[in-house]
């Protein structure tokens, strides 16, 4: 039985205890940490009693846990992250690695001092039977050979006045990790495109176009708009030489009435992917190894860095990525 040690219990953390209890063989929650205890004790009651700990580092460190998940907030994940890495843990890291180019270079010079992957990365999509049916297709012949990938991720609501650069840190980082997945080569270079931006978003240059340039000459287009009010709303099309494959939203139940025919959409992330989180899960308690690496990490932030310059700038940025380290290949 994986012994597993929760920081940051909100929206995510909760929702991964909850999984990890329910849904997920061969591990428990065993501890959990928050900087607001009255949530760490919330999730610990749900949890089967896990052990609250006023003291992050008491938690990486304790004989009674195994592993590590870090679900806190994007710019304290590094510090965690390199605590695991010290102590010997595995770690799960909810996206992103970390928000900064040099935060994940640090990671990545940590894990090759330790020899050996600690680190797994949150990003779930590659779990997801949606997108993994669409790779399926792609590496079949299906299509024949990609030529262009559409993206549209929608949130209905974000922090208003969110910085540009947060959107695609935080958000349009999951594309940035899924082409790189799907096309199985590097993004090698960017622009981003900001319309008149919504007058719901405080200010913040919401919705923005990513263009992505593939080394093998393959584009993707990126819609992220995190305040599109509507709903939770994130689906692709693949266009290859012989064909498309769309991946539209679940649920497929579909009601018909009063003149109108629709879906409900949910209101966030949570029941969208409810399969890929628990798959995602799964692995990483079993250690099959199908997660997101560091490196994996560190190529979406390294990509989302050029993106940000991108649109402070207005110009196509280069993206040119280090060799691949020994560990990762
Ligand atoms: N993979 C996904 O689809 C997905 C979805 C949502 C969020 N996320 C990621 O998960 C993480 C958490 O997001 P969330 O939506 O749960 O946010 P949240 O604000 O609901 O929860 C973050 C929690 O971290 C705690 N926290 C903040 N700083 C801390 C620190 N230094 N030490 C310990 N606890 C700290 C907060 O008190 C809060 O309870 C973020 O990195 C986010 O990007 C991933
Ligand atoms: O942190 C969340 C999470 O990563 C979701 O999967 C994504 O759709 C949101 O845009 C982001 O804010």
């Amino acid at each position: 039985m994986k012994r597993v040690g929760i920081i940051g219990t909100g929206i995510m953390g909760a929702d991964h205890a909850r999984l990890l209890t329910t849904s997920v063989s061969g591990a428990i929650v065993a501890g959990v940490h928050d900087l607001d205890p009255v949530r760490a004790a919330e999730v610990a009651m749900h949890s089967g009693g896990a052990r609250v700990f006023g003291n992050p580092y008491e938690l990486i460190v304790d004989d009674d846990i195994d592993a590590v998940l870090v679900a806190s907030s994007d710019d304290t994940h590094e510090e965690y992250v390199q605590a695991c890495i010290t102590a010997g843990k595995p770690v799960l890291c909810e996206k992103p690695l970390a928000p900064t180019v040099e935060a994940c270079t640090r990671i990545l010079d940590a894990e090759d001092r330790a020899g050996s992957r600690l680190v797994s990365v949150g990003f779930m999509r590659r779990f997801d039977p949606g997108y993994a049916q669409l790779r399926r297709m792609l590496r079949l012949g299906e299509i024949g050979a990609p030529l262009i990938l559409h993206c549209v991720h929608r949130n209905p609501a974000a922090v208003p006045g969110l910085p540009g650069a947060s959107v695609i840190t935080n958000s349009a980082v999951h594309e940035l990790d899924i082409t790189r997945w799907l096309f199985a080569e590097e993004i090698t270079e960017v622009s981003v495109h900001a319309p008149r931006a919504t007058s719901h978003g405080g200010g913040t240059p919401d919705p923005q176009i990513l263009l992505l340039r593939t080394a093998s000459g393959a584009i993707a287009d990126v819609e992220v708009f995190v305040n599109a009010r509507y709903g939770y709303d994130v689906r692709a099309e693949l266009v290859g030489e012989l064909g498309t494959v769309t991946l539209d939203g679940p649920p497929p139940t579909v009601l018909r009435r009063s003149g109108m025919d629709g879906r409900a959409l949910p209101a966030d992330w949570r029941p969208r992917f409810a399969e890929a989180y628990r798959l995602e899960l799964q692995d990483w308690v079993d250690g099959a190894a199908n997660t997101a690496t560091a490196w994996d990490g560190f190529a979406a932030t390294f990509v989302a860095a050029a993106c940000v310059r991108a649109l402070e700038t207005g110009t196509p940025q280069q993206v040119t990525l280090p060799p691949v380290p020994k560990l990762y290949r």
